[in-house]
Parts: structure tokens; C-alpha cells; sequence
């Protein structure tokens, strides 16, 4: 499944084929022609998904196989015992019930401006919204359609792709960059192993490679690498700051008994790199790294850059929970191959207000055009990562000495942070992951308050906004707009 999904490529009729990377990926993100990007965003399922089926039913017996043989009576409950919690869906379906107020304020928010630039024909104000039009194949993160719902147009945001390649940085430069912010905490640096053996570029020599980008650790204490195939963007180096958390932990935890070197639990491995990105993408940070020039960012650009930080975190939400939940099912038996596609679409439409742009039918597989499904990686570490990375930067940015809004927070140069964070770290999974969050954040629990806290302001105007606009939250209209017309 994963050649297949690493392979897949969309051919112009006369022309050169695309793979997902860059192209199809830029298309989604900067194409503004709901033409183009159906074509993209078809060409991508009918290239991978379709071709995905056959071969996902039998993953499915094998795993359930595989799992029934490790005392376990699906995959699901295999992937779900990493969490160490009987009650982990009961505190999944909290966490996501106190964020939905976020996403549904935003979802409405989004749609009257995609309503304003695709008109009533595409967008129906009270509907779901068609999920090729977010900015990404898979409506996951909506960061890229920022300049489409700018809540104050006539202050845009520097735009740091430009800035970046204006400055002629190039991938390792990328890398190297967040490097210095870790090794600023008093972290470890990487060693010289890790620049030899990384692959920082796609190839040129013809090999065909896993694009999805990734961090390896060989458990042997002394080599780790990063596998991507890097563009001078701005969402790459978001990643590459996200991977270089991974090798930290590897390093942190490589003296440990083999059975002890990852996080606590999944999620925890996840955080660590995203919570780093929240102070590097923070406008201090980036000011002070000579990648904005606008010194004073007064409250109304403020509501600017927390719009582009919620397109991407708030957006996320009910995707990144809604994947295992289907996966779940599907390994337990509830959704049947039958329905593979059906069920997929239902908690598309029930959890993150999509519609595909057009009628689907069990002969597409779409679940199977998204590489963790493709690549059999579980993907609850994501959701409750959203969590956790806010916990961690609240209790870091405290450790640091911050004071003030919690998204103003940029914990660079501190040592204080730093060791807190190492301390985690260094534990690898030797304890239950409520010890190990106590030591970071005093608490042992899960919570959502801090994301709260953190887009507070944003979360303020987007209600005051959505209210003067007498926005209906949620898509009461739920029929994806083709069938009316049928
Ligand atoms: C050997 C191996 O597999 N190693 C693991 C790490 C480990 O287990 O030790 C690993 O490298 N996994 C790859 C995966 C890559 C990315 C990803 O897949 N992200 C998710 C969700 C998301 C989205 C936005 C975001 O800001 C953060 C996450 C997606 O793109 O849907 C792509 C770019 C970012 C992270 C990763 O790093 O998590
Ligand atoms: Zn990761």
C-alpha cells in the first residue's frame, strides 16, 4: 500500500504527470479554479485510493490476525492499549466535545468567505463545505487559504515563503535553523552522523522515494536521520522543526533499555515537536530570526496570525479524530467493507462539515488517499497531540518566565524550559505517561484548557464576528449539493 500510495501520480491528458509532492500539493494549496482543483483532488483517489481497496480489506484480516495473536481482540485495541487508559475514547470524545465550540465557530467563519469567492452556487451557507476547496488534499490544515479569510484584508501577513527565499535559504539552512532554536534550550545537538546520512531533498538520480516526510531512529544510540524531500516553504520548515523534535527525543532517550526509548505514549512524541513550533512560528520569534521586518503587531494583525495559526491547529481537530475513530470501526467490524467509503464520508459530514465535490461510490476507496492509512500508522497521537503540545507550552512558556497572552510566547535561548522539557524527554516510556505529564505541567491529566487560553482572542472575534453575521454554526443543511441537484 505504501509503494503504491509513494508512487501515485495524476497525468495530464497530453503532458507531464504529477506526483503529490510538490505539485498536487501546491495546486490544492495556491489553484483558486474549483476545476483545477477537482482535477487534482480526483486524479490523487483514482490514482491511489481506488487501487488501494483490494489490498486494505486484506490488511485489514491480517492485522486483526496479528492482533488476535497478541491477546488482543482487534487492531484497534492493540493500537488503542499504547495509551495505557480504559477509558481513552470516553476522554477522546471529552476532549473533542469542549473543542467543538472552536471548530464549528470557524467552520462557519470559513465557509461565509468561501461563499463570498466561490459564490452560491459552490457554497451553500447553512451546508457542509466541499472538501476540495480548504487549501489541502485532505481539508486537514486550511492554513493555505489564509489570504481567502484574512479577518483584516488590509493588513496581511508578511509572507515568509517570499522572505525566506529572498534570503536564498535552502533545506539545510532549514535545518539548521531549528537546530539552533533546540540547542538555544541547552538540548542536545545532533551529531555529525545525522547530516552525512539524512536525505534532506528529493533525489535527482531517479530514485523513487517515500516523500512523506519522516524521523528515524536506529536504536543505536548514535545514528538518527530525517527523511524529506524539502521545498524553501514556510509549511516545510514547519515540518522540519516537527521531525528535528523527534530526533531530540531519540537522543534523549538512547541510553535507555531499547523496550523504554519512545514517549510515554504516541502522542507524547508527537508534542514534542509541535510545541517547539509554537514559539518559532511566534511573530517574536520570527522577528527576532530576521524572518518578519514589522516590528509592532497591533491587535488587529494579532487576530491576523492567530486566523493562520487556528487554520492549521483548529482545522485539524475533527480530522485528526475522526481517522481512528473510522479505522476503529472498521477493525471491529461495525463498518464493513461494503461500506468502506459510505462510513467514511458519514464522519466527514458529521465531524468536520465536508462534502466530497462529487457523488462517491464503493468503487473509490478515499480513506486509502491519506498516507497513514495507506501507511498503517495510527493517528489518535495527533489528536491528542493538539492537547498536550498547548499544555506543554503553556508549563514551558511559565518555566520561562513568560508573562503575558500564551501565543506571544517564544521560549528560545531558555535554559529553564529547556530542562524542564529535557527531563521529559530523558524518560523515554520508563513510566505511565500521567507521571511523566505530571512532571512537565504539575498535572496528570489531559486538558483542553490551554488551547483554549491560547486562541482566546481569536476565538472572542470570531463569535462577535459569526453573531453580526448571523452565522448558523454547524451544516443543518447536510446534503452535499449534488444530490440536490440530482
Ligand atoms: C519512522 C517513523 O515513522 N517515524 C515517525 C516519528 C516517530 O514515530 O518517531 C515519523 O517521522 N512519522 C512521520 C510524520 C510526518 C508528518 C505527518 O505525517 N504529520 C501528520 C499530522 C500532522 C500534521 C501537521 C503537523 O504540524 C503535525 C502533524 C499528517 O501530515 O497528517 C508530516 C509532516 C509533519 C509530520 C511525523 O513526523 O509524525
Ligand atoms: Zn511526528
Amino acid at each position: 500500500m505504501k509503494t503504491t500510495y509513494n508512487m501515485g501520480q495524476v497525468c495530464l491528458n497530453e503532458g507531464p504527470c504529477m506526483p503529490l509532492e510538490p505539485d498536487l500539493k501546491d495546486i490544492m494549496a495556491t489553484s483558486r479554479d474549483q476545476k483545477e482543483l477537482l482535477w487534482a483532488w480526483q486524479g490523487w483517489r483514482d490514482a491511489v485510493g481506488r487501487l488501494l481497496r483490494g489490498t486494505f480489506e486484506q490488511y485489514v484480516q491480517l492485522s486483526n490476525k496479528a492482533a488476535r495473536l497478541n491477546g488482543y481482540r482487534d487492531m484497534g485495541a492493540l493500537w488503542r492499549a499504547k495509551y495505557e487508559s480504559d477509558k481513552l475514547e470516553k476522554d477522546l470524545e471529552q476532549l473533542f466535545q469542549e473543542l467543538q465550540p472552536l471548530y464549528l465557530n470557524l467552520h462557519a467563519y470559513v465557509r461565509r468567505a468561501l461563499y463570498r469567492y466561490y459564490g452560491p452556487e459552490v457554497i451553500d451557507v447553512k451546508g457542509p463545505i466541499p472538501a476540495h476547496l480548504l487549501g489541502n488534499m485532505w481539508a486537514q490544515s486550511w492554513v493555505k487559504i489564509l489570504d481567502l479569510v484574512l479577518p483584516f484584508p488590509k493588513k496581511p501577513p508578511e509572507d515568509i515563503t517570499k522572505i525566506m527565499r529572498s534570503q536564498h535559504w535552502n533545506p539545510e539552512k532549514m535545518f539548521v535553523e531549528a537546530e539552533k532554536f533546540i540547542t538555544s534550550l541547552g538540548l542536545l545537538s545532533t551529531p555529525p552522523d545525522f547530516w552525512e546520512n539524512s536525505m534532506m531533498e528529493r533525489p535527482t538520480d531517479g530514485r523513487e522515494v517515500e516523500c512523506h516526510a519522516s524521523a528515524w531512529d536506529f536504536y543505536n544510540s548514535k545514528d538518527f536521520r530525517i527523511k524529506k524531500c524539502t521545498e524553501v516553504t514556510t509549511e516545510d520548515l514547519l515540518s522540519i522543526f516537527h521531525q528535528m523534535g523527534h530526533i531530540q527525543y531519540f537522543m534523549q532517550y538512547k541510553n535507555l533499555p531499547v523496550i523504554f526509548r519512545a514517549g510515554p505514549n504516541p502522542a507524547f512524541e508527537e508534542a514534542v515537536g509541535s510545541v517547539i513550533t509554537l514559539s518559532a512560528f511566534s511573530h517574536k520569534h520570527l522577528l527576532n530570526r530576521g524572518l518578519l521586518s514589522r516590528q509592532h503587531q497591533d491587535s488587529e494583525e494579532e487576530v491576523n496570525f492567530l486566523m493562520g495559526i487556528a487554520l492549521d491547529k483548529i482545522a485539524f481537530i475533527p480530522f485528526a479524530y475522526l481517522i481512528d475513530l473510522y479505522r476503529w470501526k472498521v477493525f471491529d467490524g461495525t463498518i464493513q467493507k461494503d461500506n468502506y467509503n459510505l462510513e467514511w464520508w458519514n464522519l466527514r459530514l458529521k465531524y468536520q462539515g465536508l462534502c466530497p465535490p462529487i457523488p462517491r461510490t464503493e468503487d473509490d476507496f478515499d480513506p486509502g488517499a491519506k498516507f497513514h492509512i495507506s501507511a498503517s500508522v495510527s493517528y489518535t497521537r495527533y489528536f491528542l497531540s493538539l492537547v498536550l503540545q498547548f499544555q506543554f507550552q503553556e508549563a514551558l512558556c511559565k518555566a520561562s518566565g513568560h508573562v503575558g497572552p500564551l501565543h506571544r510566547c517564544d521560549i528560545y535561548n531558555s535554559k529553564t524550559a529547556g530542562k524542564l522539557l529535557e527531563d521529559v524527554l530523558k524518560q523515554g516510556a520508563s513510566k505511565p505517561w500521567p507521571e511523566i505529564l505530571q512532571n512537565i505541567t504539575g498535572k496528570t491529566k489531559m486538558s483542553a484548557e490551554a488551547l483554549k487560553t491560547y486562541f482566546k482572542p481569536l476565538m472572542n472575534w470570531l463569535v462577535t464576528e459569526n453573531v453580526r453575521q448571523g452565522e448558523i454554526l454547524g451544516w443543518p443543511d447536510f446534503s452535499c449539493s449534488f444530490e440536490e441537484k440530482e
